[in-house]
């Protein structure tokens, strides 16, 4: 029966709910943070600080008249605040998130650097990857277009949505006239992952290595983040 006690605490799934873990990589600046808090939180975050390891955000979804945890990993882009954690994001993934910011080639240009870190990883070619160009409500600004992003995205057998962690409904100066919304982007690959994945019971704390610890002074409070970061950064 349940209790009160202290161990098994009270935020737990319920039994049998499945997680997805989807981790959110790109370039430092890309607006990883934002778009993670913008689905989990259901906001733009007035204001953000580079992440240091990693920061993780949760939202318990349903499809079908199933509720499903949605686990973002949201990693460093610098690579001095992600080197030593970097095993741990790719650790029983089941979908990779790639992010670029339009507004900057540069992070376009990253890309195959990320790509190529997956790999590395020994990523399967079963898990599901996706593109994001994030920041499209700066319309005047805009460096990477949806053409040469596309031709990318073709070529790495990867869906492309351009979006906006700030503006997602795309109104307002200068916003996207085609965005995706970027709550529909994460349902998009939910409903992916639930129709190929068998059930998942992981729970964070298996996922820590010695090497990790939880920094509680990083959590920015009711939005279900959790910060971890590296113990040696
Ligand atoms: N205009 C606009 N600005 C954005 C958007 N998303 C993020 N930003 C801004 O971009 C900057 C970087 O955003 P973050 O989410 O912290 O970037 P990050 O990818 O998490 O960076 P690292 O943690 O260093 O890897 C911040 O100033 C955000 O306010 C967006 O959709 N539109
Ligand atoms: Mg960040």
């Amino acid at each position: 029966m349940a209790t009160s006690s202290g161990l098994s605490g009270s935020s737990l799934p319920p039994p049998r709910t499945r997680i997805f873990k989807i981790i959110v990589i790109g370039d430092s600046g890309v607006g990883k943070t934002c778009l993670t808090y913008r689905f989990c939180a259901g906001k733009f975050p007035e204001k953000t600080e580079a992440t240091i390891g990693v920061d993780f955000r949760e939202r318990l979804v349903e499809i079908d008249g199933e509720k499903i945890k949605i686990q973002l990993w949201d990693t460093a882009g610098q690579e001095r605040f992600r080197k030593s954690m970097v095993q741990h994001y790719y650790r029983n993934v089941h979908a990779v998130m790639f992010v670029y910011d339009v507004t900057n080639a540069a992070s376009f240009h990253s890309l195959p650097g990320w790509i190529e870190e997956c790999k590395q990883h020994a990523l399967g070619t079963e898990v599901p990857r996706i593109l994001v160009g994030n920041k499209c409500d700066l319309q005047d600004s805009i460096q990477t277009g949806t053409d040469v992003a596309q031709q990318f995205a073709d070529a790495h057998s990867m869906p492309l949505f351009e979006t906006s962690a700030k503006n997602p409904n795309g109104q307002g100066d200068g916003s996207c006239h085609n965005s995706d919304h970027v709550e529909a982007i994460l349902m998009t690959v939910a409903h992916k992952l639930k129709s190929q994945k068998p059930l998942v019971l992981s729970q964070l704390p298996e996922e820590s290595g010695a090497a990790v610890t939880l920094s509680e002074g990083r959590n920015d409070g009711g939005d279900g983040t959790k910060s971890w970061s590296c113990s040696s950064c």
